[in-house]
């Protein structure tokens, strides 16, 4: 089945919005879905996220984040290092702002995965960026996707479900909405929507 595009982009069809900010609540198949567009087009350019939370069983520092200290995200906060950052369900998390900004010079596509309160920061420091919601089929299949995935406790994933409330919530909010049935449709829809393909 098709991903269902919901709404479109402000931005004219003709210019490239070159920054596109990736959202939607934890465990509806984000990274996922990034993993398998990167897969055929690695020339889209993934920001790496500094955070707090402890790594996941075969994440890597440098690949998957930046894992830091509580000190060390302290100080990127307060040396304005971040474009954007936010407390999610316990940890903080935030986009090195120098990467971002030299990928969006050369002219690459850039692509942030980040959460709700992070795509408000960006849509008020670049009004140029592209806001796209990812939405699951049903609230009882982002449960089954969250639970699934095996990588929280039982309180984390409470917290996140709570959080996901207030992000569905805020889906208006966005310029697109895809909605994660099949991940190859999503990430085929989200190719043409960063004008890849
Ligand atoms: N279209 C899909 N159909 C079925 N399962 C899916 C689909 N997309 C992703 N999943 C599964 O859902 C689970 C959560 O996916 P993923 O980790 O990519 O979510 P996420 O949005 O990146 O989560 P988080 O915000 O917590 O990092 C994974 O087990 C993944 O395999
Ligand atoms: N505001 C930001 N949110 C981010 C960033 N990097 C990731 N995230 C979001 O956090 C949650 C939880 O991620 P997880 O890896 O612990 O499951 C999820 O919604 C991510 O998209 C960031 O730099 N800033």
């Amino acid at each position: 089945m098709a991903a269902t595009p919901r709404g479109t982009s402000p931005v004219p069809p003709d210019v490239s919005p070159r920054l596109t900010v990736l959202s939607g609540p934890s465990g509806v198949g984000k990274s996922t879905v990034v993993a398998h567009m990167r897969k055929e087009h690695p020339e889209v350019w993934l920001s790496v996220s500094a955070t707090t939370r402890k790594p996941r069983p075969g994440e890597q520092h440098g690949v998957h984040y930046f894992f830091v200290t509580d000190d060390e995200m302290d100080k990127l906060i307060a040396n304005g290092e971040l474009l954007e950052w936010a407390e999610f369900a316990g940890n903080r998390y935030g986009t090195p702002r120098a990467a971002v900004l030299e990928h969006l010079e050369a002219g690459v596509p850039v692509l942030l995965e980040i959460d709700l309160q992070g795509a408000r920061q960006v849509r008020e420091s670049m009004a140029e960026a592209q806001l796209v919601f990812l939405a699951p089929p049903s609230w009882e299949e982002l449960v089954r996707r969250l639970t699934g995935r095996g990588t929280e406790s039982a309180e984390v994933i409470e917290r996140r479900l709570d959080a996901a409330k207030t992000e569905l919530a805020a889906e208006p909010e966005f310029d697109t909405t895809l909605v994660n049935t099949s991940v190859e449709d999503v990430a085929r829809e989200l190719l043409a929507l960063m004008n890849v393909v």
